[in-house]
């Protein structure tokens, strides 16, 4: 029988990556792998989870304290999906579970203090002879009550410090821990009669009448069988009551789980609103494919403001019909509070939303109530697919091109590859949604990877926005140098009169992109960071948006000393500024990362414009994600080109991306609506395809690019990246990398690209250099570089599937 245990153990740091061994005592000997765990570690009592049994004699290993649960943390799917994680994307198993596992550890220890087992008390009493009597009186509080906390001490005695170091002293206590689980349990308080109906009745009769409470009580339960915490409290009855009766033997108190399942809202939902037939012909294919319990995917592909998210909710209220969960993914959870407003309004308290800003209880009761199958859906980002959800019927990726499904910190994974993973385990249906597939979802869906649901049409058949592309070399040849062209000006100045409003995008935040001398040609960057400083106006401070550090605006150029230093490229604030002064009566809210710090910035600034209160939202990409805000007619994107010039294989794609979903804003109410693109390449395919809402032009362009030069889909990318704070050692240590990947990779087919330094080559001081992989046999390269010393060398970044890779 297997008796040693290898546990992970639940500290968030990154360099603990292997389990270790703890024997397993005999009464725990039903604790198996899945199973959450009290260890000792160091001098503290930790939780950890098992990973694995063995059967050994290994001397000097400590035990295993406790189980934490009736129940083991993970079930066989999580556990199967962590092993394919650590295989796929070449990580620890460690790493890998921790993604399941709820942020801090949800165990609480206490230093207390109890009274050693063999105290000899006439001892005691001699010692504390010329003591003051509350030595004593403490030694019987913690002999009865023991072990107790210092807090509860301190509550009932007053110096309380110097006596316990007295006790401690003289070995009168000694401390123990106390653990305790965080977050409350959702359960509720039963009552029922312990004795039969007749000698209740008996009883209650002959209770004195003084005891008003507990005949009560009894009366109640004559009538009603059972009561709960609510019916108690609204019956006056308290905790002491209950305990006496319960001490007579008279009643049992039980403890039940809360069932919450408000599916009863969605039901109402569903008849208010009449379907689109595009929306009832994707739920022709979706809710059978669920009612299978077979693993589907779907990708709907559905213009902007096509409704998708009424076929989501759809799909989820069938999965609860059937009495199975829902995990549905968004981009950011903070610019997405629409979204979950609409799956609250359906499902109530049956929506779970997972978010950073949770408390560890609140994280731990979510995680709790999905485990107990008290909440059905959860919402949130990636990190939601680690949901404890053991009835898994349904994963929803909305938007799931946006590049934020992929974890750029280790386990590198990519949500939409786990979720199918994750389903294919539970036997569940997968929805990724969006009017932009990644160029990857889009060929696998031709190929039946997924099947293709599309929404053509917005609803109410209301029109796509007509766009305008404005040239802005012609802008400029014709004297005009505002970073607003004559028609985003002319299409605001009519808006505006007409009180609608318009969301304009510029995707660089600050004032200034960038400061150069114009005698001698420097440009001014961070002391840590290979890149340029950015100038911030309010402030008038230079910032690194890597590192964040600030520097003064120099007087004169600290290469040749001119004092011709000027600033170029426009960020959000100079277009702010901009507004301000062509439309001075008009209400401008901004929103970029400076803007936003606080929590629920987002939230507040959305809500407002959603209201009403200002005319103008300007701001980067947050401007222009799913917002679904009916006067929005205008939309104005001050430069197409932010993204597109950038090295990176994936440029054009995310240029087409942003403006799609950007257009994608303006004119979803009964008004129609109109947008402007600025740009210096009217004729890219990213920008004209993006004008005329063309995915199929785009898609068809992109996949011959992507086919010529043997990218994905067309081949799986692996990225290399050595790491070091000497810029000879990380290229001397990429050169060899590179010399043994080659050697190594090159029978199994595998093309060796770099190594070549980093877009920005230098980050917080340290220099980084890439290699990439071509592959079209990942399985097989990911085993072999697995064998490698590469794959174990602490600066070496190994990134499977890279959305990155500059
Ligand atoms: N069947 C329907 N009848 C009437 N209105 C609907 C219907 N379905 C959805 N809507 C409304 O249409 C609007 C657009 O829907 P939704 O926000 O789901 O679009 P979307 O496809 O997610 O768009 P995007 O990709 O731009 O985020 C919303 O205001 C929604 O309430
Ligand atoms: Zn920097």
């Amino acid at each position: 029988m297997s008796n040693i245990a290898q546990i992970i153990v639940n500290i968030p740091t990154r360099s603990i990556t292997k389990p270790f061994s703890y024997l397993i005592p005999a009464h725990l000997s039903f604790a198996a792998i899945g199973w959450r765990v009290l260890v000792p570690f160091g001098n503290r009592k930790i939780e950890g989870f098992i990973v694995g049994l063995e059967a050994d004699n290994i001397p000097g290993l400590k035990s295993i304290l406790d189980v934490l649960d009736d129940f083991p943390w993970f079930d066989n799917n999580m556990l199967e999906t962590a092993k394919w994680l650590s295989n796929y994307y070449l990580c620890s198993l460690a790493e890998a579970m921790r993604l399941f596992i709820p942020g801090q550890s949800g165990i609480k220890t206490q230093k207390a203090y109890q009274i050693p087992q063999a105290l000899d008390w006439e001892y005691t009493k001699a010692l504390l002879s010329n003591k003051s009597q509350e030595y004593l009186i403490l030694l019987a509080y913690i002999n009865e009550h023991g072990p107790v906390t210092l807090t509860d001490l301190a509550k009932r005695f007053t110096s309380i410090a110097g006596m316990i170091k007295f006790c401690l002293q003289h070995k009168l206590i000694v401390t123990a821990d106390t653990v305790s689980k965080r977050g409350k349990a959702n359960s509720t308080m039963l009552i029922k009669l312990a004795v039969s109906r007749e000698i209740a009745a008996q009883i209650e009769k002959a209770l004195p009448k003084s005891k008003t409470a507990q005949r009560r009580l009894l009366k109640a339960l004559l009538s009603t069988q059972e009561l709960n915490t609510v019916e108690l409290r609204s019956l006056a009855i308290t905790q002491a009551t209950v305990k006496k009766l319960a001490e007579q033997g008279l009643i049992t108190i039980c403890s039940v789980p809360v069932f919450r399942n408000s599916y009863a809202g969605a039901q109402s939902l569903a008849t208010e609103l009449t379907l689109t037939s595009e929306q009832r012909q994707a739920l022709q294919h979706i809710i059978p494919a669920i009612n299978t319990g077979a693993y589907t995917s779907f990708l709907i592909h559905g213009v902007t403001g096509s409704g998708k998210t009424q076929v989501y909710i759809q799909a989820a209220a069938e999965a609860r019909r059937l009495d199975r969960q829902a995990i549905v993914l968004v981009p950011e959870i903070a610019l997405t509070s629409q979204i979950v407003a609409r799956f609250r309004t359906a499902f109530g308290d049956d929506v779970v939303v997972m978010h950073s800003k949770l408390s560890v209880g609140e994280r731990y009761d979510a995680w709790r109530r999905l485990h107990a199958g008290q909440a059905g859906i959860v919402i949130g980002a990636r990190s939601a697919l680690f949901a404890p959800v053991s009835r898994l019927g349904l994963i929803i990726i909305d938007e799931e091109h946006e590049f934020t499904y992929k974890q750029e910190e280790t386990p590198r994974y990519h949500a939409r590859e786990v979720a199918a993973v994750r389903a294919k385990l539970a036997g569940a249906t997968v929805l990724l949604g969006s009017a932009t597939p990644a160029i990857e979802t889009y060929y696998h869906a031709l190929q039946g990877k997924h099947k293709l649901l599309p929404l053509n049409k917005r609803v109410d058949d209301i029109p796509m926005p007509a766009v305008t592309i404005v040239d802005m070399r012609q802008e400029l040849a014709q004297g005009r140098r505002s970073v607003i062209s004559l028609p985003l000006q002319t299409m605001l100045t009519e808006i505006l009169a007409r009180k609608e409003q318009a969301i304009i995008l510029l995707n660089r935040r600050g004032y200034s992109t960038f400061v150069l001398c114009r005698e001698c040609g420097h440009v001014l960057k961070c002391g840590h960071c290979d890149i340029s400083l950015v100038y911030h106006a309010p402030t008038s401070i230079l910032r690194c948006h890597y590192c964040q550090e600030r520097h003064a605006v120099p007087d004169v150029c600290p290469e040749c000393g001119s004092r011709y230093i000027r600033y170029f490229g426009a960020g959000t604030q100079k277009v702010e500024e901009a507004l301000n002064g062509l439309f001075p009566l008009a209400r401008i809210v901004r929103m970029d990362q400076d803007t936003t710090r606080g929590k629920l910035a987002h939230d507040k600034i959305l809500a407002a414009f959603a209201a009403g209160s200002y005319d103008i939202l300007l701001g980067t990409q947050m401007v222009a994600k799913g917002h679904d805000i009916p006067n929005v007619t205008a939309v104005g994107i001050i430069s197409a080109d932010t993204a597109l010039n950038l090295p990176d294989f994936r440029a054009a794609e995310k240029t087409f991306a942003l403006l799609t979903q950007a257009a994608g804003r303006a004119g979803r109410g009964s008004k129609p609506g109109r947008v402007v693109m600025q740009t210096y390449n009217p004729e890219h395919y990213a920008i004209t395809a993006g004008a005329e809402h063309n995915y199929q032009e785009f898609y068809q362009q992109e996949l011959s690019f992507r086919q010529q030069l043997g990218y994905p889909p067309y081949a799986n990318l692996i990225k290399i990246t050595v790491q070091a704070n000497d810029e000879t050692i990380v290229h001397r240590q990429a050169n060899q990398a590179a010399a043994e990947l080659t050697q190594s990779l090159a029978m199994a087919g595998a093309a060796i690209i770099g190594p070549f330094p980093a877009a920005v080559n230098k980050v917080k001081d340290i220099f980084r250099v890439n290699i990439l992989i071509k592959t079209k046999d990942l399985p097989t390269i990911t085993k072999q570089i697995s064998t490698m010393s590469i794959a174990n060398q602490k600066n070496i970044i190994i990134d499977i599937d890279p959305v990155n890779v500059l």
